[in-house]
């Protein structure tokens, strides 16, 4: 398992434990899905977490003040990957979403780009020929590019000239270009709010949008010198440094993060 000790930040796994266990009915563990506690696939349907994830997820919501997934993944995908689950809570869509109650609750400033967003997915299907994989989310469209990164720029091309026109935001990931409702929030918002009362939390995360929520939990440092934030990167060599160099540790793959967390919990 590697892992990089982050120079500005100098907790080392062992300390973010030491803390967590001490704190634990104050800690909240953040989880981005794609990338984390799933592996990247060829085809975004197919995503399945690591088999150990739900298991371990409730095992440490059984320990921890509150355990969350923050995807940009509709919160209806999520629930399909992690049916069993009745302790961890989901937000979707960079938050957009929320499952409260077993509904899906969205942002009301979303919800007029419903229809756009339909129209925006079948004027991509015809634009975009196969094998760029258009992903109809409801509130945004994810333009796949994996199956042929030599067309990455037509296809963030096509995004920005659309996105301009019909005055929406975009958002860049690993090999995709994404759509957006042009409504203030993302994750590092989500992660703000839901650290309302909590001492101690964790963040893992591999793409450029997780960064924002690593910027949450040393924005609230800065506030709140008896809060402890722990931000963990999931390498990956299409983000580059950027997202590792933003984190605390890295660790090397999902299954890392199913191991480190299985060691963990032998410490309560
Ligand atoms: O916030 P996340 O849960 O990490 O979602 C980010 C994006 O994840 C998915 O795309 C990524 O994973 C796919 C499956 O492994 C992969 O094929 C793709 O290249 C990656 O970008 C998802 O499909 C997107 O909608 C999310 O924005």
């Amino acid at each position: 398992m590697a892992e990089t000790p982050r120079p500005t930040h100098p907790a080392t796994a062992d300390h973010a434990w030491a803390r967590t266990v001490e704190h634990a009915s104050r800690t909240t563990f953040f989880f981005d899905f794609d990338g984390v506690l799933s592996p990247v696939t060829k085809d975004p349907s197919a995503s399945q977490p690591v088999a150990e994830v739900p298991a371990v997820l409730e095992r440490l919501a059984a320990r921890v003040g509150r355990v969350a997934i923050v995807s940009a993944r509709p919160v209806d995908f999520l629930r399909s990957r992690f049916a069993g689950l009745e302790h961890v809570d989901l937000f979707g869509l960079y938050g957009l979403e929320v499952l409260h109650e077993g509904e899906v609750v969205t942002k009301p400033a979303a919800l007029e780009f419903e229809r756009p967003m339909a129209e925006l997915a079948a004027e991509a299907q015809d634009a975009l020929a196969k094998p760029v994989f258009v992903e109809y989310k409801r509130l945004s469209v994810a333009l796949h590019y994996r199956e042929c990164p030599e067309r990455a720029a037509e296809v963030e091309q096509w995004a920005h000239e659309r996105a301009e026109r019909a005055g929406l935001a975009i958002q860049r990931g690993r090999m995709v270009v994404e759509l957006k409702p042009p409504v203030d929030q993302d994750k590092g918002m989500v992660i703000t709010e839901a650290l309302r009362d909590a001492g101690c939390a964790w963040y893992f995360g591999d793409d450029m949008s997780d960064i924002k929520a690593f910027d949450a939990l040393r924005a609230r440092e800065a506030v709140d010198p008896g809060f402890f934030g722990m931000a963990i990167a999931v390498a990956n060599d299409e983000t580059g440094a950027e997202v590792s160099s933003a984190a605390d540790l890295t660790l090397a793959s999902p299954a890392a993060v199913a191991a480190f967390l299985t060691e963990g919990l032998t410490r309560f």
